[in-house]
């Protein structure tokens, strides 16, 4: 249980009874919005598949259930800290909450396509976009807040995405010069009500005027998105808010403005009990189509609440032309650092095959999908993963590009034990065994455990080994010892 206070179930019933009449079983709902909700993890397709990942959470007394409406996607109890594990550091698994599972899973994102993701932060969709594109081709994940942004690089680093350019621009004025994309998911800031099963005290904080403030820039995002969305492409926009003047309100505002260029698909998703949007509220009814929107009601599948509107735009009207792409140039000699890394480390040659190395910064150079395509506006904050430290003596290889390399090492490459491992996560100096240090080779190693790679370390001459994990390393700075006893992450 977590040893946050919980704001107590009246009052958090009072912030919301003004939906009561759009809930078809009150008590139920005051029941489930009261009590803990389950974590919820998907497995990194490139590392493990979510059985191998059951098993592994099995071994370390963790029960898993796949979700019956995405089963690479596992349930489990409340209050599991995934981030302290070392399963996750390994950059095998994301936590997300299930209901923010929907809008990337409605969004049919899949090789080829142009993605752009307008409020992306700290990046759980961005990843799910990114895996669904096979980590390939463009995606352009935006949001405005330089903090939110390192969490998304943080994220997106652990889970080896190489196929996404990160903005930094108000959505509601993405530039024109960026192109126009097939698919758009705006995953509005709302006032997050669905989320008071984990965050009970923003209950104080919930007010209608909150939610008409926070609606006029869901509009101004929602009205930039279809700009920037091609003909016969699609924009998901979700909250995770029950209030209908984010949801089903700005949907209609923004239809209405279109007047048919834009058209309101159904949302479904078998396997999961979802209700429909709302088509009347505070005296103004809707058109009949806003029940196409999906809610997800706290109590129908034990989840949080969110909110999930399809939008296509008219196939028929006239396309812009393509934008003008940024110049990914590589620096003359940067080539000669791959060669080093391939030998040092024993690595397939083709490896390298579909990537390709760019320097972004003075402090090293970024592996980017070969394919990928990044309009030149607005200007990125970081392509790709940054893997290769270069102005330090001795170079090194990034935690990130040890995880996306590691497992192909052939050389230079240490299995840790359990005791290891909990001591290199936490930063401390490793004990070796024996028969580590009678084959130890002086320099940098990477380090695995059960053949996952965990980051780097480094061997002394003096026999000792120390880590080399890094202290700001997104979600995983407590180390690796097993903790169930706080909040799910996002
Ligand atoms: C609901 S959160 C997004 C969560 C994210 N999609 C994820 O799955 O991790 C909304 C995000 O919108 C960002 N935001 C708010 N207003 C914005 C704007 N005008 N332009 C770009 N981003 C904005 C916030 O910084 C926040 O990170």
């Amino acid at each position: 249980m977590t040893g946050r206070r919980r704001t107590d179930p009246p009052a958090l019933r009072a912030s919301l009874t003004r939906y009561r009449d759009l809930i078809d079983d009150w008590p139920a709902f005051c029941e489930a919005i009261a009590r803990p909700q389950p974590t919820c993890l998907w497995a990194n397709p490139a590392r493990i598949t979510s059985g191998a990942l059951a098993d592994l959470l099995a071994e370390e007394g963790l029960a898993a259930e796949p979700l019956a409406w995405r089963p690479d996607s596992l349930r489990l109890v409340p209050g599991v800290r995934s981030g302290r594990f070392w399963w996750y550091c390994a950059g095998l698994a994301h936590a997300q909450e299930e209901a923010s599972q929907l809008p990337v899973t409605l969004l049919s994102a899949a090789p080829g396509h142009r993605v752009l993701d307008l409020c992306a932060a700290p990046g759980g969709k961005t990843a799910q976009i990114a895996c669904a594109l096979g980590n390939r081709g463009t995606l352009v994940a935006n949001d405005f807040a330089a903090e939110r942004i390192k969490a998304l690089v943080g994220n997106l680093d652990r889970l080896g995405i190489v196929n996404t350019t990160v903005t930094r621009v108000d959505g509601s004025n993405f530039p024109a010069a960026a192109g126009q994309f097939d698919r758009i998911l705006v995953d509005a800031p709302c006032s997050s009500e669905g989320t008071l099963r984990r965050n009970p005290d923003r209950a104080a904080d919930l007010n209608v005027a909150l939610s008409q403030r926070l609606a006029a820039r869901q509009r101004a995002l929602l009205r930039k998105a279809v700009q920037r969305c091609r003909p016969g492409g699609r924009i998901v926009y979700s909250t995770c808010t029950f209030a209908p003047e984010e949801n089903e309100l700005v949907v209609a505002d923004i239809l209405a403005e279109q007047g048919g260029r834009l058209r309101l698909c159904a949302a479904e998703v078998a396997g999961l009990k979802t209700a429909p949007g709302v088509t009347a509220w505070a005296g103004r009814a809707l058109d009949a189509s806003l029940a196409r929107c999906l809610r997800l009601w706290p109590h129908h599948n034990d989840t949080g609440g969110f909110f999930v509107a399809v939008l296509e735009k008219d196939p028929t009207l006239p396309g812009e032309p393509e934008p003008t792409p940024a110049a990914l140039t590589a620096e003359a000699g940067d080539e000669a650092w791959v060669e080093a890394l391939t030998a040092r480390y024993g690595l397939p040659e083709g490896l390298w095959q579909e990537l390709r190395i760019q320097r972004q910064t003075r402090r090293g150079l970024h592996l980017i999908a070969a394919d990928h395509r990044p309009p030149a506006a607005p200007a990125a904050e970081g392509r790709g993963l940054f893997f290769q430290r270069t102005n330090i003596r001795p170079p090194k290889l990034t935690t990130a590009g040890a995880l996306l390399f590691g497992a192909h090492a052939t050389r230079h490459r240490l299995e840790l034990s359990a005791a290891q491992r909990d001591a290199y996560l936490a930063r401390e100096d490793l004990v070796p065994s024996p028969r580590q240090v009678a084959e130890a080779v002086p320099g940098q190693v990477i380090v695995t455990h059960r053949g996952f790679p965990l980051g780097l370390a480094i061997w002394h001459r003096s026999g000792t080994l120390a880590s080399l994990f890094p202290s700001r390393w997104s979600g995983c700075a407590g180390g690796g010892r097993p903790s169930v006893e706080a909040e799910a992450e996002d």
